[in-house]
């Protein structure tokens, strides 16, 4: 069924498939089977989508083999002219595309629009960057011979990509692959497929040859060892937990692909004594409550040194208390639902582990009124090293505030993870700003910065947090192998 009765009211209704994209067709799993998908606002089932096998998957890998010379022989100015049209369709489509990503994920409409807009930017740099895959020219070593080096594209990618941004993840890794001229097949996480297949629809409208780009849907475990195991797939790209992560890793071992791993983080917010209070509140809510505290940079640990501890512990309280939860697409609302009950259920055992060891609510600490997903957007305050809250990543609207007393107590303790993604200090010291950049073992640095991300720089992790860099002129080598040619004969 690609077009249900009117499921959402969108203003082209053809944007909302229940069918995966393989081979410029739409299609259905073989065995008919499917699954539901649910408004994490509200419980309601707003569609399904096909539950493809091993067999479906491998049928999609083919298409994007097959696709592969065409695609790779074309110019890499005709590709940027194809990606650049995807970038102003999803641009002229925000509204339904956000208005999908809310029904499904959850989010606040201007948020998910805000999302579409960085999803695009990705299509954006890469149309533009894809042209720049330069090779080099090495100096002879010996008379008579010359030394080049070429960019090549991989070959055919597997994206596999989390609930928690349906577009910007899916752009973020499949955008530098089509650029330099590479094929893939695109499975999002289940919970939120349709903005996926409504980015297809626009491909597709954008001009993408068929079995440019596939996605389909299905169960984790099925999808994910077939794009693991064949060897015709000869990169992953994977987004989410550590944990699934360490798993595919194994699983692309037994075929030596190449890997770039987005993994999970434990981020430190640092506030120092010298910090703008009222600047490093705000960077403190942007980073921490952005998504309802459901992404891999969110703050996860917010470090305060103790003569600015309680001004901070207020006023970040007070912020929190102010945001407005409902569902995203209830006007003037700030923060949305979780994903699920579980997710619900770790942010409650969170709280509860750290108020038995000793910490204080400043604000939240419970499930919200509105029932369901939500949570309230909570401030913990003293919260001492041993609860879980440190060590593991909550993924949701909590706020704990840690007390530290000097510089190399918050450099220890920020760098006390197996994670590495991203960290945030906040400090007017000069000297300070390039001691701490230095010393913290992470990815990605904000310093007087809540909000990092950005198609121009590169994202990615130190340690547990993953492998490779997506975004900026890094992205782009993630998806080029590198030929060493060596022309002999020339004589001088
Ligand atoms: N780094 C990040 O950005 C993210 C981190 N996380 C962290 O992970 C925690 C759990 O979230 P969760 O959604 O369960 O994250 P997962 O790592 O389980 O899911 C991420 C993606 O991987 C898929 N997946 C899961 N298991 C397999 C498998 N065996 N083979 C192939 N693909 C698989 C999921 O599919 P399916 O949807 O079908 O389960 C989804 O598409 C969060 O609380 C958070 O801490 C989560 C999401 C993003
Ligand atoms: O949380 C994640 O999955 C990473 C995306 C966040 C971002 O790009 O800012």
């Amino acid at each position: 069924m690609l077009n249900p009765a009117a499921p959402l009211p969108l203003k082209d209704p053809s944007l909302f498939r229940q069918a995966c994209l393989v081979g410029g067709r739409w299609i259905e799993a073989e065995s008919g089977r499917t699954m539901p998908v649910r408004n994490p606002a509200t419980g309601e089932v707003i569609g399904s989508v096909p539950a493809f096998g091993r067999a479906e998957t491998r049928a999609a890998i083919e298409a994007a083999s097959a696709a592969y010379p065409a695609w790779r022989a074309m110019l890499a100015k005709e590709r940027s002219a194809i990606l650049r049209r995807l970038y102003e369709l999803m641009l002229a489509n925000a509204d339904d595309l956000a208005l999908i990503m809310t029904s499904e994920q959850g989010k606040p409409l201007a948020e998910a629009k805000g999302e579409v807009a960085y999803a695009a930017s990705f299509v954006e740099w890469f149309a533009e960057e894809g042209k720049r895959a330069y090779g080099d020219m090495i100096p002879q070593n010996q008379k008579g011979r010359r030394i080049l080096v070429m960019k090549e594209p991989v070959g055919v990618f597997a994206a596999i990509t989390p609930w928690n941004f349906p577009a910007a993840m899916i752009t973020r890794k499949v955008a530098p692959g089509l650029a330099v001229g590479c094929t893939g097949v695109v499975r999002p996480a289940s919970q939120t497929p349709f903005t996926a297949l409504a980015i297809g629809v626009l491909a597709e409208r954008a001009g993408l040859p068929p079995g440019v780009m596939n996605i389909i849907t299905g169960p984790s475990a099925e999808t994910g060892a077939e794009l693991t195991e064949n060897p015709m797939v000869r990169k992953l790209s994977f987004t989410g937990s550590t944990e699934v992560g360490k798993v595919l890793l194994e699983q692309c071992a037994r075929t030596v692909k190449r890997v770039s791993m987005e993994l999970g983080g434990n981020a430190p917010f640092i506030v120092f004594d010298d910090a703008d209070l009222d600047a490093a509140v705000a960077g403190a809510m942007a980073s921490k409550f952005r998504n309802t505290g459901q992404t891999c940079v969110c703050a996860n640990r917010i470090l305060v040194q103790d003569g600015i501890f309680e001004a901070f512990a207020t006023k970040l309280a007070e912020a929190a208390a102010a945001m407005k939860v409902g569902p995203g697409v209830e006007p003037g609302v700030t923060q949305g639902p979780l994903i699920n009950a579980d997710a619900v259920a770790k942010v409650e055992e969170h709280i509860g582990d750290a108020l038995a060891r000793g910490a204080r609510v400043v604000t939240g600490g419970k499930r919200h009124p509105r029932g369901g997903n939500f949570f309230e957007p909570t401030v913990l305050a003293d919260v001492p090293r041993e609860a879980k809250i440190f060590s593991e990543e909550t993924f949701g609207p909590v706020a704990p505030l840690f007390r530290f007393r000097t510089e190399e107590e918050a450099i220890r303790l920020a760098n006390d993870t197996p994670f590495g993604l991203a960290a945030y200090f906040y400090t007017r010291d000069v000297g300070r700003m390039f001691r701490v950049a230095e010393a913290l073992e992470y990815g990605i640095v904000g310093v007087n910065e809540g909000i990092i991300s950005t198609e121009v720089a590169p994202f990615g992790g130190f340690k547990e947090s993953g492998l490779g860099r997506e975004g900026s002129k890094y992205g782009l080598d993630e998806y080029l192998e590198v030929k060493y040619v060596a022309v002999g004969g020339i004589g001088t």
